[in-house]
């Protein structure tokens, strides 16, 4: 996924993306206005653990060196591909104004508010991406057939957000003939879960603000702990309620029953090399099968009688105690791991059972159908609010146990100079004391005790009191 400007033939072979701001043509990364500068990229090259052991093998590592070494770095409070938008929170020409975004309880909105939201996620899943456009092929095959044909599509905003989280858990694929590897997958699973989906959530907020044009835009939460066996968003003035006909499928009644899934075919990108792409609709449409509907069965799992019900209150405050973020081999086998117990694989408490589902996967598996399975779960719009509410205990367990940031270079130059002002004046005070107690010492025998001022206390006088 990149900006439909740098995914020129051109663009690709310099294998720089460093856009100008819509305002001012011809000017990479807003420069000349201080906005930001084009520069080499450094991904992080340390060998791969143990649950990835190829290399060089998918367009993803190392990301987005396959594609791209140059890109913008933006300054200050200016964000994007081309730094032409403000960082989160802040809007105006300058990006100096703050605008708040809070994200609400949806059960909390008013009937308006829960209108205007579904309203939006419908908009957004019909509204063409403005920037960005999707790979449908791996970068041996970008170029095309002919070496100019680009491999890349337009989007819609909603499936831009399926998409991505596609791509990041999708298999790697190892060539014609060969089972692709599905051993690792890029946002679950590890330390990243959880700042991968803080950022997937962002995203798309803003794609939403800016299609709105509402930079206070905010998506809100679900409060999945509430144990029990009800889907208390599933109703028609929300996500949609179960439908009467079919007990897997959304009520007619909702504007999400007429939402058709991307991303299913994975067995034939595996066969034929491809990655998830809107062709897969049209190619359905003339063998004659349309794309699927979203699939959903709150607590019906009847296989699986644990999943069948929600997490409990209780559960969120047993893993908000855990004050380690991760702990060893960083993967879903952790335990005393908060990251581990927020994403489901280990006890709320910490320890790790492999049979456990508990918090966020509890929730999603709860759901039972497109919202349970990885590579489809963001078809079904309540993943925005069940991360929106994780991603909530995320900033929670941040603020009870915020790690200490390492100092910057210029805090500990500050600290080292004034530790050395500490230590001189420590020295001086202390060669003082010692020279005046020596002097002092040879006047003791000359000098009354108390010294002048104080011959005037009479012997008669209360000693308390002073006669000066
Ligand atoms: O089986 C699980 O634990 C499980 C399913 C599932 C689906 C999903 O979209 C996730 O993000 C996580 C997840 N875990």
């Amino acid at each position: 996924q990149f900006p439909r400007e740098c995914v020129t033939p051109e663009g690709l072979r310099s294998g720089q993306c460093c856009p100008s701001p819509a305002e001012t043509p011809n000017d990479p990364c807003g420069s000349s206005t201080g906005r930001g500068q084009c520069v080499a990229v450094v991904a992080d090259g340390r060998p791969h653990g143990p649950q990835y052991p190829h290399d060089g093998r998918d367009d993803r590592e190392r990301w987005p060196l396959r594609f791209f070494n140059r890109t913008c770095q933006c300054n200050g409070n200016f964000s994007g591909y081309n730094c032409g938008s403000c960082r989160h929170g802040l809007t105006g020409v300058n990006c100096d104004q703050p605008v708040s975004v809070v994200r609400r309880n949806v059960m909390l909105l008013s009937p308006d508010e829960k209108r205007a939201f579904v309203n939006a996620l419908d908009q957004a899943k019909r509204t063409v991406h403005p920037d960005i456009v999707i790979a449908t092929r791996r970068y041996q095959e970008i170029f095309g057939p002919d070496g100019n044909t680009m491999q890349f599509q337009n989007i819609t905003i909603y499936n831009y957000f399926v998409w991505s989280h596609y791509y990041s858990v999708s298999k790697t694929y190892l060539g014609p003939g060969q089972e692709s590897f599905g051993g690792v997958d890029f946002s679950h699973e590890g330390p990243g879960f959880v700042t991968w989906h803080r950022f997937h959530l962002l995203q798309l907020e803003r794609d939403m603000q800016d299609m709105l044009q509402d930079p206070s835009f905010a998506l809100p939460y679900w409060n999945f702990a509430i144990g029990g066996s009800t889907c208390d968003i599933c109703s028609d003035d929300l996500l949609g309620a179960r439908s009467s006909f079919d007990l897997n499928s959304i009520s007619s009644n909702s504007i999400f029953s007429q939402w058709r899934v991307i991303c299913e075919s994975v067995e034939d990108y595996d066969t034929l090399g491809t990655i998830c792409n809107s062709k897969d609709r049209a190619h359905c449409r003339k063998s004659g099968t349309e794309s699927s509907p979203i699939r959903r069965n709150p607590a019906g799992n009847v296989a699986r009688p644990m999943v069948q019900r929600l997490p409990q209150p209780q559960d969120v405050a047993d893993c908000l105690e855990l004050s380690v973020f991760d702990t060893p081999p960083f993967y879903s086998t952790s335990s005393e791991s908060f990251r581990n117990s927020i994403e489901g694989y280990s006890a709320p408490q910490g320890n790790y059972d492999p049979v456990i589902r508990s918090l966020h996967n509890l929730a999603h598996l709860f759901l039972n159908g497109t919202g349970g399975q990885t590579h489809l779960s963001p078809n079904d719009p309540i993943f925005v609010l069940l991360h929106t509410f994780t991603d909530a205990i995320f900033d929670e367990w941040l603020r009870r146990h915020s790690p200490a940031r390492p100092y910057t270079l210029t805090e500990i130059i500050t600290l080292a100079v004034v530790a050395a002002l500490v230590v001189v004046a420590v020295i001086f005070a202390a060669t003082t004391c010692a020279i005046r107690t020596r002097s002092y010492a040879k006047l003791e025998g000359r000098q009354p005790l108390l010294g002048e001022q104080y011959q005037r206390y009479s012997d008669e006088h209360d000693k308390t009191q002073s006669v000066v």
